[in-house]
């Protein structure tokens, strides 16, 4: 495993309008790419996720699982906005010499791509073979499908969506006013609004979980007990867990994000700009996922052409993306089993 990190010192152009004076790409890359150059895996990572897609997707990526190192060339960086390399929120705006904080512009899962996309030039990549995602990884990977269709050969997303729903962005609305009423929030501090980062991550579990996993793994044993449930103590030891590797800025920047989400956005309509993929692509619904029910990914594999969709029935909800890898091994092996049409 190398990691790595590519300086661009040009400005980078945002969807919005904006500029960042400069750019810096964190990524990972496992394994080597192969002579005919045909071997590369890219992933785009969710939510709160980083470049180590070997630590944090462990059963599908790593040494004897079916992405592995010794086939594949797998990349994954960490994505714009975020906390763990690449230029976001806490990085130093180079023309004030101060971190942007809440200064940080607006920034859309097109400019993610873009970033994606510098990198890939810079590695010499010009295929690659697999192309998968999840959650606000899956939204990635759609929009670079769509972006530059010639490139992607095999696009797998799950547990994601063309366009985020008002439910969806209810739920992050709701995780932003947790974060905003902390008054530390607005003192623009590396850790601001770390109690409402709390709150916020409490929040968007329920909607990462399900009612019978509550059920099952918050279950109380006292049946006299009135106060301090177990569901209570997880959800705060889930937010603090949070608080511990996160920042509330970059939380909120990149939940903006999700919220933008719509591959229709300038191109006519969703279904036209769905049409637009060219890749072999497998669609994969998780059958309890309260948050990307699986009707948005049936739309998907609806209006892409070609593609298949399979379904996950998982106790865990939309986090069901993360840790069925046994269940995703499976579904991926089958469908790339069968040979791209030339
Ligand atoms: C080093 C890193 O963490 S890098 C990881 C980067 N993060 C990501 O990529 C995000 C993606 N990952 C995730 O979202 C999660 O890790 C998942 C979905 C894969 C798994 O979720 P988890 O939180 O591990 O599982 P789950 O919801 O069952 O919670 C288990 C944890 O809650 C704790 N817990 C369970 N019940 C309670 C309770 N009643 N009170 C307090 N704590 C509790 C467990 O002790 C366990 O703690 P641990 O995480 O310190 O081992
Ligand atoms: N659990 C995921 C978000 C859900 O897609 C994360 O923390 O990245």
């Amino acid at each position: 495993m190398s990691q790595e990190i590519l300086h661009c010192p040009q400005p980078f152009l945002l969807e919005c309008g904006k500029t960042l004076p400069q750019l810096q790409i964190t990524y990972h890359t496992y394994g080597t790419l192969n002579a005919e150059r045909n071997n590369v895996i890219w992933v785009c990572h969710a939510l709160t996720a980083n470049a180590d897609v070997f630590d944090w997707w462990k059963g599908l990526f790593g040494t004897n699982f079916l992405f592995n190192p010794e086939e594949h060339f797998i990349i994954c960086a960490n994505i714009l906005g975020s906390c763990y390399g690449t230029t976001g929120p806490l990085s130093e705006n180079p023309e004030s010499g101060e971190a942007y904080f809440q200064s940080f512009p607006d920034i859309s899962i097109r400019d993610m791509v873009a970033a994606h996309e510098i990198l890939r030039q810079h590695l010499g990549i010009s295929k690659i073979n697999i192309l998968i995602g999840g959650s606000l990884g899956g939204q990635q990977a759609l929009e670079w499908a769509i972006l530059q269709p010639g490139i992607v050969q095999h696009l797998l997303i799950v547990a994601t969506n063309a366009f985020h729903s008002p439910w969806g962005i209810a739920f992050n609305e709701a995780q932003r006013m947790a974060i905003r009423a902390d008054h530390t929030y607005h003192l623009n501090v590396p850790d601001g609004g770390r109690k409402g980062l709390k709150a916020a991550r409490a929040i968007a579990l329920l909607s990462y979980r399900t009612y019978d996993t509550y059920s099952k793994t918050q279950r109380e044993t006292d049946l006299n007990r009135t106060d301090n449930f177990n569901a209570s103590s997880y959800q705060n030891y889930q937010g603090e867990k949070l608080v511990n590797r996160f920042d509330a800025y970059s939380y909120i920047s990149l939940s903006k994000t999700m919220d933008s989400h719509n591959v229709g956005r300038h191109r006519g309509s969703v279904e036209s700009a769905l049409q637009q993929v060219k890749a072999k692509t497998l669609v994969i619904g998780i059958s309890s996922d309260i948050l990307f029910p699986t009707s948005e990914q049936r739309y998907l594999a609806q209006h892409i052409p070609g593609a298949i969709y399979q379904e996950i029935d998982s106790f865990y909800g939309h986090d069901g993306f993360l840790i069925e890898t046994e269940k995703l091994t499976q579904l991926i092996e089958t469908f790339l089993a069968v040979p791209v049409a030339k």
